[in-house]
């Protein structure tokens, strides 16, 4: 009997002491299992007398349930510690500010043309896109313009062999287009263009979009209206004017001019003391260029434009060196998240 209450005392202090559950496990494996001190114990009850016998297995019993329900609310107590323990260091603060991360952006340049595209898109026109590397046939004879004309001399076109160019413009794929398509139809083609210049206002590559429409009884009025749109769509609500001009391509043609929006017309460097802005080219179809791809003048015409991506960007916002766009300088790129 004194030995089982030794026994007793022991376990139990083991139990108040042991600090983790797997501790707590150790204890009850060591004591409680199979090869346990009680299984011990009750082997030595064979030599014991008859009257004993049972009064010693009892007092094991009770001492095992004791144990069991210590074992238990220690394993309880330690649960308890130890879900508070996690709780208090897997706490989070949220009132912390968020982790900044480091977003990319759209470029600038992709900005203004996505503008571009929504503007006519919502007007009905189609968006299209076409080869970059193209014909002399489909750059230069197509839109009208003369074999001797200077845009086709080596100083203004990277030629790739005699007949085949890097496209100056976006027409070709105008031309392509038409070839393609019944009238009447709407479409737009932004897209890079190659010229062999480079300085402060010109690099070898940049982004032009065009626009044709193209059907019956099609007036200067139409193209007026919806260049006059585009114009204030992108600039707010401005003055714009139109100038007589003269494309190849187009008869009668004009120069789009908006009213400088930094000297509402006052006449500042930005726009050369005029009060004006250059923003694009435009007028009628030539027939010409409609008998080239075997439409009929007599049934049909149409107007077309032309304008610069980056020339509206640098205006859009206040950029002043062209070379900006393409020399990836993060502290320039970023000024547009
Ligand atoms: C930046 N671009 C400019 O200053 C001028 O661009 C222009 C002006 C007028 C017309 C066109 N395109 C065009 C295309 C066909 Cl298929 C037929 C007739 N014209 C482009």
């Amino acid at each position: 009997k004194e030995e089982i209450l030794k026994v007793k005392e022991e376990i139990q202090n083991y139990i108040k002491e042991s600090k983790t559950l797997q501790k707590l496990e150790e204890i009850r494996v060591n004591y409680m299992g199979k090869k346990g001190i009680f299984t011990e114990l009750s082997k030595k009850m064979k030599d014991l007398s008859n009257e004993e016998r049972p009064k010693i297995g009892q007092i094991i019993n009770e001492v095992k349930e004791t144990i069991n329900n210590l074992l238990d609310e220690r394993n309880k107590a330690l649960k308890e510690k130890e879900l508070n323990e996690r709780l208090e260091s897997e706490i989070i603060d949220i009132s912390l500010p968020g982790t900044k991360y480091n977003y990319g952006t759209t470029h600038p340049i992709n900005e203004t043309m996505e503008l571009m595209k929504n503007i006519f898109s919502k007007m009905g026109f189609d968006i299209v896109d076409g080869p970059e590397i193209e014909t002399v046939e489909y750059n230069f004879d197509a839109l009208n313009i003369p074999k001797t004309h200077p845009s086709r001399d080596l100083t203004d076109t990277f030629y790739l062999n005699d007949s085949i160019v890097l496209r100056t413009q976006t027409s070709p794929v105008q031309i392509r287009y038409m070839l393609e398509h019944g009238t009447p139809f709407r479409m737009i083609c932004p897209g890079k263009v190659y010229r062999p210049d480079y300085d402060i206002s010109h690099t070898p590559m940049f982004h032009q979009m065009e626009g044709l429409v193209v059907g019956k009884d099609i007036s200067f009025a139409d193209l007026k209206g919806i260049l006059t749109h585009f114009v204030k769509e992108v600039f707010g609500d401005r003055k714009v004017r139109f100038r007589p001009h003269f494309f190849p391509f187009t008869e009668p043609s004009a120069e789009m001019d908006v009213e400088c929006m930094i000297c509402h017309g006052e006449g500042c460097r930005l726009c050369k003391e005029s009060g004006w802005i250059e923003i694009m080219g435009c007028g009628m179809v030539d027939p010409e260029v409609l008998k080239y791809v075997g439409l009929n003048p007599d049934e049909v015409n149409g107007f077309a434009f032309g304008v610069g991506i980056e020339r509206v960007t640098m205006l859009r916002h206040g950029i002043g060196d062209l070379r900006a766009f393409f020399e990836n300088d993060m502290r320039f790129l970023k000024q547009f998240k």
